[in-house]
């Protein structure tokens, strides 16, 4: 069985992804630091795949760590990079945090592997293209200024990636997945996402006002140029972005497949947040309390995905609706309500 490394594989996508490796036949090895995770997810994905995934718990800014890591686990075909941080706003207050982890983890990963002849998935965003001028945007619109240090994070990353593929003095193939907005969870609800404090995104905020955590959601701004004035995101469940990842991974297996190459990991399609809220009420029979409030600093006005390239390049494409997104968080927060990790 083919060993794949998984960085931040305790984390929303990637202990889904673990799920989806394991369905694949791979062999996924964690790497997680518990930063922005609980180790109890690995009994959560055990209960799902059957056995306790192999796991290393290790800060990947820690060089002579990940240097170890390569030692201990020589013979892998690939690695999944998902640890970083994440959060727009806190990367906005603490820019160094946020440079010193991202950047750090990427180059020490990618260097203790040098010589190997591996396969490299690196998780970037749909945050690469700002407000694009067209849509559906595509991989070749313009990368924008980031909004944000996290933004400059992806984008840098994908820098260094293509320029590190261009000097031709590496062996591995890479591809970079730019995420539109993930949500949902596993459908046996044993794994989700687990927001520390206050959920800084749409889904986990409607998820726990409708458990009664919060009191009500405020929709950021219903005065956007858009079809009911909220804004517009390319909604992806998560299983369909794991499944994602199996495909890349599959793609660079290939002799055909060389260098680099990035892909648009989104359904195609745009909702509004009234929609959103919308569909979780009637997929769920929950009512939820909402309130229109202004606009939030920093906020594109509508993006979503082309995935043309995607459906091409990788062989795969998304099979869940926003019903089932928002049933499954729904069912999620329901389970982590009973079942507090
Ligand atoms: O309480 C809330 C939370 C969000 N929203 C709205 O819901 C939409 C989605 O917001 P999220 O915070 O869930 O997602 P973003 O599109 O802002 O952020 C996502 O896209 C970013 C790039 O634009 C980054 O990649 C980030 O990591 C990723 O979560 C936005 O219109 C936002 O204004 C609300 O109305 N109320």
């Amino acid at each position: 069985m083919k060993k794949i490394l998984v960085t931040g594989g305790l984390g929303f996508i990637g202990s889904h992804t673990v799920v989806e490796l394991v369905n694949a036949g791979y062999e996924p090895i964690i790497v997680d630091d518990l930063s922005n995770s609980h180790p109890k997810m690995l009994d959560q994905l055990a209960k799902i795949i059957g056995h306790v995934p192999q796991f290393y718990k290790l800060d990947l800014c820690d060089e002579h760590a990940v240097k170890q890591l390569a030692a201990d686990e020589p013979e892998i075909a690939g690695i999944i990079h998902f640890a970083a941080f994440k959060a727009v706003g806190e990367s906005v207050n603490f820019p160094m945090k946020y440079y010193r982890n991202n950047f750090y983890s990427l180059i020490n990963i990618l260097t203790a592997y040098w010589e190997k002849p591996l396969n490299f998935v690196f998780s970037s965003s749909c945050t690469v293209y700002g407000q694009p001028e067209q849509l559906p945007v595509t991989e070749n619109a313009p990368v924008k200024a980031a909004e944000s240090p996290y933004g400059n994070t992806k984008q840098i990353a994908e820098e260094i990636l293509k320029d590190m593929i261009a000097s031709g003095g590496s062996k591995y193939k890479v591809i970079s997945l730019r995420y539109f907005n993930p949500v949902g969870a596993h459908p046996s609800a044993l794994i989700g996402e687990l927001p520390i404090g206050v959920p800084q995104n749409l889904v986990p905020f409607i998820t726990q006002t409708a458990i009664g955590k919060r009191e009500k959601i405020t929709v950021f701004g219903n005065d956007y140029n858009t079809s009911d004035g909220s804004c517009v995101r390319d909604y992806i469940h998560v299983v369909d972005l794991a499944k994602a990842h199996v495909a890349a991974l599959q793609l660079m297996e290939k002799e055909s497949f060389s260098g680099y190459d990035v892909y648009n990991l989104g359904t195609g399609k745009g909702s509004t947040v009234l929609e959103v809220i919308k569909a979780f009420e009637e997929s769920t029979g929950v009512k939820l309390n909402y309130q229109i409030g202004p606009r939030r600093g920093g906020d594109v006005e509508q993006v979503w995905g082309d995935v043309t390239k995607s459906k091409n390049g990788l062989q795969w494409q998304t099979e869940l609706g926003l019903d089932v997104m928002m049933k499954s968080a729904w069912d999620w927060e329901k389970y982590i309500a009973e079942n507090p990790l």
